[in-house]
């Protein structure tokens, strides 16, 4: 999202650039209805609100641009919560490309990346979780990464972040309140008691950070590092699971050089498969380099297919893993169409035919359990935060365990409440909404001080 400020009347192409049936540019500011009327002759001021009505966008000379239908949102009752005017125009580039200019004429200003959601937060229509939950959706690619951003957009989020921010804006405000005015008559909690406080904080920001996990993969697909010794087959069991030749397969040993990523859902769980370079222990040049990237891979992975190749003794490369990547490991044991070698020995997870496709229910299975996504975690309320959200949780988390080490000391009062409000103004960045002003009403109202 653009930080600079946000005025003026904008317009943009709300829909995809491409060419078709129907284009949606969307103009939003003071100004929309009446640039609107100006292109369409009035159309837009004669339009009833929030209703798809039929006019003509003529150019400045009158002639006609195109046939569209205006809807037009009065009363700051739209999406960005100011004057919307939305023209559903044909979709042509030409079309569009026409009718943003004639817009630009009459006085809009082409819209900045992010713009039309960035108003509708500053004016109160979204929390920043919800604004990026709009960015989530439009980029999400499994179903249940669409769940989990309808869910943030529902306010989940934010809604959580904020009880928590509240809870600790009331124990800011006793602690407070019974620093300044000791002679009053304010309950002085004992230190006890304002730490059990703290610690609930605490285990619900746990119970939050916790989901971050869960929205590493719905957002960016589990880590999943194809590896094995030259020819084991790797590249034809990307190609088996993607259902397509996306990758070069030859019996020449060394024929994958780079990693290949491509993304698959296995029961609406998304994958980002990387098939590597074989590893094997001689060879120079770019084979070195493409098996130094495949160690780098296998370091990051959450899970790893270690292809072997029925006709082979086991190699050394097979033996250890390289590194020590905290990856569960699915071990495949390919070719089994083939004749298989006296001398292999071990106990593989799945028995595979990349030629056949035999094993590939089995190896699904395997991939599932490895993973151990259970039902639960991916239900109806997933709620999974993203790395700004885990960033402030944690600035918030140690913020609350400094306050609670100087509430233990039992002397530095005004350190711990200064922790508190650290953590607060974490939460609060959270859903964007950061107000110091909130601590003040809260004491004034709840313990009516100089009465
Ligand atoms: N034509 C069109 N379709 C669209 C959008 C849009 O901006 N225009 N959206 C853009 O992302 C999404 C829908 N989101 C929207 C959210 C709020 C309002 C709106 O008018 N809100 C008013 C009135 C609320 C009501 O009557 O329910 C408001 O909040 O005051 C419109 C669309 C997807 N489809
Ligand atoms: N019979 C049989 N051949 C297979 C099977 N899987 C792969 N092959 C063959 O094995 C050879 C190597 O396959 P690739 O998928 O290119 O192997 P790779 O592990 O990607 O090899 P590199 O990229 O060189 O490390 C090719 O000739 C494949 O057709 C299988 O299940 N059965
Ligand atoms: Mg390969």
């Amino acid at each position: 999202m653009t930080h600079a400020a946000t005025t003026g009347t904008i317009v943009a192409l709300a829909s995809g650039g491409g060419t078709s049936a129907v284009g949606l540019i969307r103009l939003s500011g003071p100004q929309a209805e009446a640039i609107a009327d100006d292109a369409c002759q009035g159309a837009a001021g004669r339009a009833v609100e929030r209703r798809a009505t039929r006019a003509k966008v003529r150019d400045a000379a009158g002639h006609i641009i195109d046939d569209v239908l205006l809807t037009v949102f009065r009363d700051n009752r739209s999406f960005t919560g100011e004057p919307v005017v939305e023209i559903a125009c044909h979709g042509g580039r030409l079309i569009v490309r026409r009718i943003t200019e004639r817009l630009l004429e009459c006085g809009a200003r082409q819209a900045g990346p992010g713009e039309f959601t960035e108003r509708a937060f500053l004016n109160g229509k979204l929390d920043l979780t919800q604004a990026e939950a709009v960015m989530d959706l439009i980029s999400a690619q499994s179903d249940l990464a669409l769940r989990a951003a309808h869910e943030q957009l529902e306010g989940g989020i934010g809604r959580q972040t904020e009880q928590l921010r509240t809870d600790l804006i009331g124990l800011v405000a006793h602690l407070e309140a019974w620093i300044d005015f000791p002679e009053e008559d304010i309950d002085p909690d004992t230190g006890e008691v304002f730490r059990t406080r703290i610690a609930a904080a605490q285990a619900g920001i746990a119970r939050l950070l916790a989901t971050a996990e869960q929205g590493r993969i719905l957002r960016e697909g589990v880590r999943t590092v194809i590896l094995g010794r030259p020819n084991a087959g790797k590249s034809s069991l990307l190609n088996l699971l993607l259902g397509s030749e996306r990758a070069i397969v030859s019996d020449e040993a060394g024929t994958t050089r780079d990693t290949i990523e491509e993304m698959i859902l296995l029961d609406g769980v998304p994958l980002r498969l990387i098939d590597t370079a074989g590893l094997r222990d001689e060879g120079g040049g770019v084979e070195r380099e493409g098996i130094r990237r495949t160690l780098r891979e296998a370091e990051r992975a959450d899970l790893i297919l270690l292809v072997r190749d029925a006709t082979l003794p086991m190699a050394e490369s097979e033996v250890a893993l390289p590194g020590d990547s905290p990856a569960r490991v699915v071990t495949v044991l390919n070719k089994v169409d083939l004749e298989p070698h006296a001398g292999w020995s071990g106990d593989p997870a799945v028995r595979l035919s990349c030629s056949s496709g035999e094993g590939l229910d089995q190896l699904r299975v395997q991939i599932r359990e490895a993973l151990d996504l259970g039902e639960a975690d991916w239900g109806e309320h997933a709620v999974a935060i993203n790395t700004r959200h885990r960033d402030c949780l944690r600035r918030a988390a140690s913020s609350l365990a400094a306050a609670d080490v100087l509430l233990e000391s039992g002397q530095a009062a005004e350190l711990a409440a200064m922790e508190l409000r650290e953590a607060m103004e974490a939460l609060g960045e959270i859903a964007g909404k950061v107000d110091a002003e909130e601590v003040l009403g809260v004491i004034f109202s709840s313990f009516c001080i100089g009465k």
